[in-house]
């Protein structure tokens, strides 16, 4: 799927005033490609409200209806669009399926593709073809199920263990994976695991484990659709074989998107609330207010609302370990770029197979504007430099993006090569961040 948007370039807005702003954003990436998943895998139709309307939502879309499933848009309550009807089918092989860069996408679907009576070819865009792939191709022929790849990473073909020369069924059981790269590896094959016969026993056996919320994100996903799924150890997890309830689900807003809005309050100083935050979640974002603390920032949940707000003015040093929010790291790293101590975030080697190498896209999108980033082993460290306004590259990397724009927000002149970017995940960023600016006098911001 050709990313529709690419090269826009953006001059990120300068605050000219603190904020006041109240921001209502769509839906989370994670919660919705997940749901989306697990109802074509269902025993029943169930609706998606108010889900992620964006590039990465597409794929999964446009990839399950490959796969067999019905997904219709019907008339949604949300701000975002339509919500998403899905009938599930069985799953048929036959098709091509184009991941984009969307690394759920290319990580989950070739699991359901092994369900399939056909080959599956899998590609994306070029960076896809550099993200971290080998687990989920070791994997699968670990379960008995046939992969042709000339190398371990996309493009490859997944051959449908109920096509020809397929055993029939994807027996499951236990298997051995490394899921130092990306934690997505292990959430595909539990998100898949109740349709083996035997469900599956995963031992994740590696240097470390990124992103360990999002693997309880999927855990919960599946109980809540009356799947037996469960960690049976410090690395180990256990989905029972049985059925898939249907459901319909409320999807949450994106709290890792809320990271850049956030952001802005410590940038800039003032007042932000965010409408629909969870009062429990298993969104990573939900860290953010504790991330934002040792910057100055104070958060407040009420009625439904997350309140954040900052003195603005010198923003402190600090130093984070971000092993289980690799996502949010570009945001604090553009923090970092503004700050008067030095930052330092580390536990986030794994982000280098994100999107693009993020460790080295921050690193020459700070020097670029005259500040001192340096890479670490397994992070990033920002020392304090005046910055000056100049080139901002996107990577065709969404955070790399909106970290342009919060490091914009007291930098005149930063210009981000690519906004459209953000159609992975957050198509209507450059408007909510002009309305966030604007706040209720419309007067916060120059372009
Ligand atoms: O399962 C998911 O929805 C995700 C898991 C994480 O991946 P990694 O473990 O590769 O960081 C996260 O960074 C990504 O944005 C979404
Ligand atoms: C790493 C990310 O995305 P993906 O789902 O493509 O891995 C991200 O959104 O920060």
């Amino acid at each position: 799927m050709p990313n529709p948007d690419h090269s826009r370039p953006w001059t990120a807005p300068t605050a000219t005033s603190r904020l006041d702003a109240r921001v209502q954003l769509p839906g989370s990436k994670s919660l919705t490609n997940r749901a989306l998943l697990l109802a074509a895998l269902a025993d029943g139709g169930s609706t998606l409200h108010r889900p992620l309307r964006s590039r990465d939502s597409r794929i999964m879309v446009e990839g399950l209806r490959s796969l067999g499933a019905t997904i219709r848009e019907t008339p949604g309550d949300g701000r975002f669009g339509p919500d998403l009807a899905v009938t599930p089918g069985p799953i048929r092989g036959g098709s091509s399926i184009d991941c984009g860069l969307a690394g759920t996408a290319m990580r989950f679907l070739p699991i359901v593709a092994a369900l399939g009576d056909g080959p599956v070819a899998f590609d994306g865009d070029p960076h896809a073809r550099e993200r971290p792939m080998a687990e989920t191709i070791a994997s699968l022929r670990a379960l008995g199920v046939r992969v042709d790849a000339d190398e371990p990473r996309l493009p490859f073909t997944v051959h449908g263990a109920r096509g020809p020369g397929g055993t029939g069924s994807v027996r499951g059981g236990e298997i051995e994976i490394d899921a130092s790269a990306s934690s997505q590896f292990v959430s595909a094959l539990l998100l898949v695991g109740a349709r083996f016969d035997e469900g599956l026993t995963l031992h994740h056996r590696g240097e470390r484990l990124p992103s360990l919320p999002h693997i309880e994100m999927t855990l919960e996903a599946l109980r809540q659709r009356g799947v037996d799924a469960r960690r049976v150890g410090d690395a180990s997890w256990r989905v029972e074989p049985g059925p898939i309830a249907a459901l319909d689900e409320r999807i949450e807003p994106d709290l890792s998107n809320a990271a850049p809005f956030l952001a802005a309050v410590v940038a800039v100083g003032g007042r932000v609330v965010l409408d629909g935050w969870p009062r429990e979640t298993t969104q990573v974002g939900a860290l953010l207010p504790q991330l934002l603390e040792p910057f100055g920032a104070t958060s407040r949940l009420a009625d439904g609302c997350l309140e954040v707000e900052a003195v603005g003015g010198a923003i402190p040093g600090a130093s984070l370990d971000m092993h289980a929010a690799g996502e949010l790291a570009p945001t604090i790293v553009a923090l970092g770029a503004l700050a008067s101590g030095p930052v330092e975030v580390t536990g986030i080697g794994h982000i280098r197979g994100h999107e693009t190498d993020r460790i080295r896209a921050l690193v020459d999108d700070i020097a670029a504007l005259g500040g001192r980033a340096q890479s670490l082993p397994d992070g990033i460290r920002v020392e304090p430099a005046p910055l000056a306004g100049g080139a901002w590259r996107a990577f065709d990397d969404h955070r790399i993006a909106t970290a342009g724009a919060v490091v914009g927000l007291r930098v005149p002149g930063v210009e981000v090569d690519d906004i459209g970017a953000t159609a992975k995940t957050i198509p209507e960023f450059p408007e909510l961040w002009a309305g966030m600016l604007a706040g209720p006098g419309g007067e916060g911001a120059t372009a």
